[in-house]
Parts: C-alpha cells; sequence; structure tokens
C-alpha cells in the first residue's frame, strides 16, 4: 500500500537519480505501488531528473491500462511483472548508468555473479562479503511484452532479489518501499562501478 508520501519520496528519488547522471536523455522510469491492483508510473518520454507529482500516471498492474489516457513508460510491463511477481515490492526504479550499460555487455551469461565486496550488505539479506550474489542480465528486447515473459520464466526457476540488469540498456532494481529501492539502486551501481574496475585493472 502507498500513500501521498511515498510519491513524493519518489519525486525526491527521481531528481536524485538526474543529479547522479544515471537517467540521461529521457532515460529511465520509476514506479510505486498503490495496492494490489495499481501503481503509479512515469510518463513516457519526460526527463526523469525533473519530475513532479503531476508526471506520475495511474497504472492497471494486471493489465497496463492507465485510465487517464496519457502514455505511461514504455516499460511499463517490467514495472507490473514486478509487482506481480514480488507481492512484497513497493517501489520500482529502472536507471540507464553508464556501469550498467557497459557491464551487461561484458557478461555473455544470463548473470553477473559479485562476490567479495563489504557492500553487497546493502542488499537486505546479504550478510556477508564472502557470498556470490548473482544479477540477472537479460537480453534487450523492443518488445517489452516478450521480454517480460522471458524474466517471468527466469522467475519461476531462479533466486530473483533486488533487481535485473538489460544488456546494452541499463538496471531495474526495486524494494520494500522508495527507500529500499534507492538503498539497493546505489548499492548495485557501486558494486558495478567496482566490478568495472576490477576488470580494467585486470586485463592489463
Ligand atoms: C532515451 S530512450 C530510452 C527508452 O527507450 C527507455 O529505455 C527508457 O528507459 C525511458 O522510456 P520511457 O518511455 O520514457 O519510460
Ligand atoms: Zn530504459
Amino acid at each position: 500500500m502507498t500513500d501521498n508520501l511515498q510519491l513524493t519520496f519518489l519525486v525526491d528519488a527521481c531528481h536524485w537519480i538526474g543529479a547522479k547522471g544515471w537517467a540521461p536523455a529521457t532515460g529511465g522510469n520509476m514506479s510505486i505501488r498503490q495496492d494490489d491492483s495499481w501503481c503509479w508510473l512515469s510518463e513516457s518520454g519526460k526527463d526523469k531528473g525533473s519530475l513532479t507529482t503531476d508526471d506520475f500516471l495511474q497504472v492497471e498492474i494486471a493489465t497496463n491500462r492507465a485510465p487517464s489516457g496519457r502514455k505511461p513508460s514504455a516499460e511499463t510491463g517490467l514495472h507490473t511483472l514486478v509487482y506481480r511477481l514480488f507481492p512484497e515490492a513497493n517501489a520500482v526504479l529502472h536507471v540507464h548508468t553508464v556501469n550498467a550499460t557497459v557491464l551487461s555487455r561484458l557478461i555473455k551469461g544470463p548473470e553477473l555473479q559479485i562476490s567479495g565486496f563489504e557492500m553487497q550488505k546493502s542488499l537486505s539479506g546479504q550478510t556477508t562479503h564472502l557470498d556470490t550474489l548473482s544479477i540477472a542480465v537479460f537480453d534487450n528486447d523492443q518488445d517489452i511484452d516478450a521480454l517480460a515473459s522471458r524474466i517471468a520464466d527466469y522467475a519461476q526457476t531462479h533466486p530473483f532479489n533486488y533487481g535485473f540488469l538489460l544488456r546494452g540498456h541499463g538496471l531495474t532494481c526495486w524494494g520494500r518501499d522508495v527507500a529500499e529501492a534507492r538503498r539497493h539502486l546505489e548499492g548495485l551501481e557501486f558494486l558495478f562501478e567496482c566490478e568495472m574496475r576490477l576488470r580494467q585493472l585486470e586485463r592489463v
């Protein structure tokens, strides 16, 4: 369940994401859950770093329908999929960071594995740098229904937490509220940056 305060927190998160340069050139999209049936999604094509509460559209989670008639994000189907898969998820953030975009292309297989970093503990439930964290990487697709269906299939058979990478595109992550989704975004982005630098240095 969400309230007006969560929408205010989401707008703050969008401004923070914009200031970080993680949503360049209108890239990225953000949402919060209203209840079991509805969520609020950013309008398509807007600069996500300067959104206001008026730029969020109510969308039905089961159908991706937006009663306002305005156009919600082109990636609405990925947000609503997260809300259907994870009843505890109440906020979803999608960003186009350079690290997520490049690292997802370096990973040829279906998962990025991360271990050895204290910052793994920024992700809920993680208690040690000794564990190996698996972040799913999906091939990008302009057909969002097809992409959502591939992600749903993966979720049936694999542990699936925090977020996923879209190859050459970006990161989508979520949390129980906006604060947790922000922490997951910042933690994952930090880990991606470390992983990128390690890979660069190890190649020399
Ligand atoms: C700048 S093009 C990026 C889009 O194609 C898409 O990937 C994106 O993240 C933003 O789409 P939007 O429809 O504004 O939510
Ligand atoms: Zn995108």
